[in-house]
């Protein structure tokens, strides 16, 4: 038996599971590349992207942002993170933040858990994030 069992996606209540299982399974799959995974609660998927720059990485969430108004769907975000590094001494100096990275968490908040239009999303953010100069 496997250490850690994969915890079953909870999708929400009216989402056709026929339809979405295979595209979820798609965007999950360690061989593809995708690197979607379920978040701990698996009622949504998150991934962090990489860009060059922090222009770069603000086009993209311009353009997922233009989608989420037509689709009428919004992510859960963050581009700031806070990184630390061992220098010779430990001091307050021992953290950067970044600015070059988001993270995005889609899951659907009424009714909870993992609908289409999120994984739809996730398709067009992968479709972006390539258009945006991705690094990987
Ligand atoms: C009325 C409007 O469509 C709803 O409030 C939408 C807006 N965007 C949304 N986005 C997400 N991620 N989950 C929702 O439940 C949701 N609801």
């Amino acid at each position: 038996m496997s250490e850690h069992p994969p915890t079953r996606p909870r999708f929400a209540e009216g989402t056709d599971r026929g339809e979405a299982l295979p595209v979820l399974e798609r965007l999950l799959n360690e061989h593809n590349e995708c690197r979607w995974r379920l978040t701990p609660d698996a009622t949504g998927i998150h991934k962090k992207f990489r860009f060059k720059t922090f222009r770069s990485t603000w086009a993209f969430m311009n353009s997922v942002a233009e989608q989420c108004n037509a689709e009428r769907h919004h992510p859960e975000w963050t581009n700031v993170r806070l990184i630390s590094f061992t220098g010779p001494k430990k001091t307050s100096a021992d953290f950067r933040e970044i600015y070059n990275q988001v993270t995005i968490t889609w899951t659907t908040h009424q009714p909870k858990g993992i609908t289409i239009k999120d994984l739809r999303m996730a398709k067009f953010c992968d479709e972006q994030a390539t258009v945006h100069g991705e690094i990987t």
